[in-house]
């Protein structure tokens, strides 16, 4: 059976109910760790169990079990695309009314009726400029993505991430290695971060009543951490109102500093229906992608289209990043290896909303569910950054008006503060709702992913530990702050 990771019971925009989540919890000593979770031998019988599980699955499909893959270092060897298709593109007029046939046909003959409909002139768009060039390119992808097997180790890793999916009430059998090998390289990702800063935090905090001085190291550390001003502020006195009041045993002391740090992660879906984001099956769900170059982008969208591939939807890219002619090549190599058709405009300076234009023709024929458009990371000045963006936004809004659309910033980690100030620039041109944050790996900026919240009061959608296609999955606060504070 499909595992949706879109639909992950412990993600948040999951529909089956976990029996003792944080948004749950009523008081910091009740979390899911402390209520549901059984003694260590109890939880060491679940991870054994749960390992046994994934060995006799292992066994009965002879299958690999995870996908794994190197990094191109080139695009020239995997971009030629598979089919070409070299057409004139018919500049749609203001006047004229929308008419998008999406017959189910094979691969050729909705090439065929995407021409004509073109060349009827029926199709109506907000595009203000024609599109200067003449040309749509869809790389078909090769059919499978290569594959490779991770080895399944009963570990430390493991045992730690299997308590992390029992304390959100998993059954042992119901747990994958996939969710087990992301957890631990979660967990190995925010070593630095957890080592450097966060330990001498729990320490701190396990030590008993707070006095001045460890409120002033506590600031110290979380400001080193990256979690900026206004989230560290908040910490220290949601810390201060409980532990200065009160003696609180250690354990209790570190539970409430996981509830307020989850608490923060959680504020921006307080007043959202937990199932808002997921891509919905048999609907166009739009995901456009912004952030400045090199923020990982162009990555995020190639496991981004893995992810959705392999959780069962259909999926197609859109590389509007027209700005930089490398983008649309890399956009390329990563629709190739995870399996996805990309559309995209292969001359120089095209317009980027004609290729969202034809991106959507493109995914209303295929049935698409889920469409990733990549989009420029830099231009001349804020204005020009704007003004493509909300032109994106009207050609969607004319083309799609049903098409369920969100705005995902993806930002770099490892930028801590500074990247926070980029994100701004976004968050005022792209209409944002979610947050990507990339190279949490290796980082000991960890705790940016607080001030992103704090400070944007944005979600964080997915987080991305790594440089492979397996390496970016949907953003879980409890697993975040269990692998920033326990792991
Ligand atoms: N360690 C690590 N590296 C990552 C991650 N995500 C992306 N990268 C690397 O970051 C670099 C930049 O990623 P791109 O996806 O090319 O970034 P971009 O935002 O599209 O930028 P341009 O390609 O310049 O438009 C690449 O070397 C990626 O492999 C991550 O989660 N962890």
């Amino acid at each position: 059976m499909t595992f949706n990771w879109f639909r992950r019971p412990n993600s948040e925009s999951a529909e089956v109910p976990t029996p003792a989540t944080q948004e749950e919890t009523p008081a910091p000593e009740a979390t899911p760790s402390e209520t549901t979770t059984p003694d260590t031998a109890d939880l060491l019988a679940f991870a054994k169990a749960a390992y046994k599980n994934i060995q006799e699955k292992q066994v009965e499909t002879e299958t690999p079990v995870a996908v794994e893959e190197e990094t191109p270092t080139t695009t020239e060897e995997v971009t030629a695309p598979v089919t070409e298709i070299t057409e004139d593109i018919v500049t749609p007029t203001e006047s004229e009314p929308e008419q998008i046939e999406t017959p189910a046909l094979s691969f050729l003959e909705r090439a065929a009726a995407e021409r004509e409909a073109k060349q009827e002139k029926l199709i109506a768009s907000a595009i203000e400029t024609p599109a200067p060039e003449t040309a749509i390119a869809i790389t078909e992808p090769e059919p499978t993505p290569e594959v490779e097997v991770i080895e399944l180790e009963f570990d430390d890793g493991f045992v730690w991430s299997a308590e992390v999916l029992a304390a959100q009430g998993r059954k042992a059998e119901d747990i994958s290695i996939e969710e087990i090998t992301w957890l631990k390289k979660l967990r190995q990702g925010l070593d630095k971060t957890r080592r450097n800063i966060l330990n001498q935090i729990k320490s701190i905090v396990g030590q008993g009543p707070l006095n001045q001085n460890a409120v002033n190291e506590i600031e110290a550390l979380l400001l080193q951490a990256d979690v900026g001003v206004e989230a560290t502020d908040y910490i220290i006195n949601a810390l201060q109102k409980k532990l200065l009041a009160e003696v609180t045993p250690p354990e209790q002391a570190i539970a409430y500093l996981k509830q307020i740090l989850r608490d923060i992660l959680d504020a921006p879906l307080a007043h959202k229906p937990p199932s808002s984001f997921a891509p919905t099956k048999d609907t166009l769900t739009i995901w456009l992608m912004t952030g400045v170059n090199g923020a990982g982008k162009t990555t995020t969208i190639g496991k981004l289209s893995h992810l959705a591939q392999k959780s069962g939807y259909n999926c197609l890219i859109g590389a509007a990043d027209t700005f930089r002619a490398a983008a649309v090549e890399q956009v390329k190599v990563w629709g190739q290896r995870s399996g996805v058709e990309v559309i995209a405009n292969p001359g120089k300076n095209t317009d980027p909303a004609a290729v969202v234009f034809d991106a959507i023709t493109a995914a209303e024929a295929r049935q698409t569910e889920l469409l990733l458009i990549d989009t420029a990371g830099r231009l001349q000045n804020k204005k020009n950054l704007m003004d493509e963006l909300s032109k994106i936004r009207r050609i969607i809004a004319k083309k799609a008006p049903n098409a369920h659309v969100e705005s995902l910033l993806v930002l770099d980690a490892t930028l801590g503060q500074n990247g926070l100030r980029q994100a701004e620039v976004f968050s005022q041109a792209a209409q944002l709702s979610g947050v990507v944050l990339t190279k949490l790996d290796g980082t000991a900026k960890g705790g940016v992913a607080l001030a992103v919240v704090q400070q944007l009061g944005l979600p964080i959608r997915f987080i991305g530990a790594g440089e492979g296609i397996e390496d970016l999955r949907p953003f879980s606060s409890y697993e975040f702050v269990e692998a920033l504070l326990s792991g």
